[in-house]
């Protein structure tokens, strides 16, 4: 077996040659001795190799399992025509040229490399749990995306195949969404990390508005108008957010003049379709929270709060704009097991979100109270 150190990635380094030829063979005969060949991967912990469980070299497809996990392998070539860098990623590790960061292809997925330390193990674990677990509330799994199982794919970053977690696309359906994501709780490090660990976390903790508000927005997108196209706040100014600051953001996530560095107060027009109503925002959080209330089953450290809606179709006065606006939770790396004992960290951040957003709201219906008031006399 061949070993590289230069090219830490996963990557087929051998296959066995076939026991015997397969041309000419039936079909079911042909399978039969493709299946009994092996393959080898390098990973960045060293090479694996094991059975592979269907090759299928006419569509360009194999199944094989290794340490337990199933992975489909697509060849290179199908991969580059299919799978792109995603148009409307906010925050966490992004694709492009030479770094390893999440892909999408345009059947609705979303392909997040799998971590190849423990981070990428607790996530792919979390979702196969959630997937069979029966505790958890039909009601609550529609805030999860939907889970694909992994696949080996070529890497965003050109180092060649590397097993990703595919999940459902959850901006695919839209056409210009507006997204943010809400790291969610006071603290994102777990008493069982190592020292060094927990030291960086607590540094970002402290710097970010995570300790103060139990959450920090990690990332933010929103939609202006087609000529003014998107609005991208940096990294760094989310990350120095104070209390006044995270309020004036989060009503421009529901603002139409959205760029509004010149000073302008943002306008809210989205605040009520957004957040309000009974399929909206705040009502899909005090659902969550309604779950965390009561859930011991994970504690979830360090996950986001993920909010998009489409502005367009509010604008037109339809209603499925509104519909349309989602609350999932993305990002399980740091899920723990929640030995019978209530998240409150989850949910303490959860309800301070929560109390921001009711806040916007309030003050935006009382306005909409006295400008009525006002016209009136
Ligand atoms: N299923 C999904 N569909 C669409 N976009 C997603 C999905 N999951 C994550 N994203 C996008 O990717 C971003 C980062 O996701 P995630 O937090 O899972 O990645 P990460 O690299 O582990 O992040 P971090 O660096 O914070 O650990 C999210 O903010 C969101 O924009
Ligand atoms: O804990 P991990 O799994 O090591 O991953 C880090 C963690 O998700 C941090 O929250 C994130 O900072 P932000 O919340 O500020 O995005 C950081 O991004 P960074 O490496 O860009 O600082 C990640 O590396």
């Amino acid at each position: 077996m061949v070993s590289d150190p230069q090219n830490s990635h996963p990557k087929v380094v051998s296959e066995t040659p076939l026991s015997e030829p397969v041309k000419g063979k039936t079909s079911s005969r042909k399978r039969e001795v493709l299946l009994s060949r092996k393959i080898s991967i390098l990973t960045r912990d060293g090479p694996v190799s094991g059975p592979i469980e269907s090759l299928h070299r006419t569509v360009g497809m194999h199944m094989a399992t290794m340490h337990g996990l199933k992975f489909s392998i697509f060849p290179q070539e199908p991969d580059r025509k299919m799978l792109k860098f995603p148009d409307h990623q906010v925050a966490g590790h992004c694709a492009h040229d030479g770094v390893l960061g999440p892909l999408v292809d345009d059947s609705g997925r979303f392909y997040k490399p799998l971590q190849n330390d423990s981070r990428g193990s607790n996530e792919l674990a979390f979702y196969t749990s959630l997937s069979t677990d029966a505790r958890i509330p039909d009601h609550i799994r529609k805030y999860f995306p939907t889970f694909y199982g992994t696949k080996v794919i070529n890497a965003s970053d050109g180092s060649g195949l590397h097993p990703h977690i595919v999940l459902e696309d959850l901006v695919s359906s839209y056409e210009n969404p507006s997204i943010t994501d809400v790291k969610i709780g006071s603290r994102t490090w777990y008493p069982e990390a190592s020292e060094d660990y927990i030291r960086k976390c607590l540094q970002k903790d402290r710097k970010t508005s995570t300790i103060s508000l139990g959450f920090r927005i990690s990332g933010m997108k929103i939609f202006g108008s087609k000529d003014s196209g998107f609005w991208k706040p940096e990294r760094k100014f989310l990350q120095n957010l104070s209390s006044e600051d995270a309020k004036l953001v989060l009503k421009k996530f529901v603002s139409s003049n959205v760029p509004a560095d010149n000073g302008e107060q943002p306008d809210c027009s989205f605040v009520s379709d957004v957040f309000g109503g009974s399929s909206g925002i705040l009502a899909q959080l005090l659902e969550l929270k309604q779950w965390f209330e009561v859930q011991t089953i994970f504690h979830f450290y360090s996950c986001s709060v993920l909010m998009v809606y489409e502005k367009v179709p509010v604008v037109k006065g339809d209603s499925s704009g509104a519909d349309r606006a989602v609350v999932k939770l993305v990002d399980f790396a740091h899920v723990q097991d929640g030995k019978g004992v209530i998240d409150h960290n989850f949910l303490g951040g959860l309800c301070s979100l929560i109390r921001f957003i009711s806040d916007i709201l309030a003050t935006q219906e009382d306005k909409c109270i006295s400008n009525g008031f006002l016209l009136s006399i």
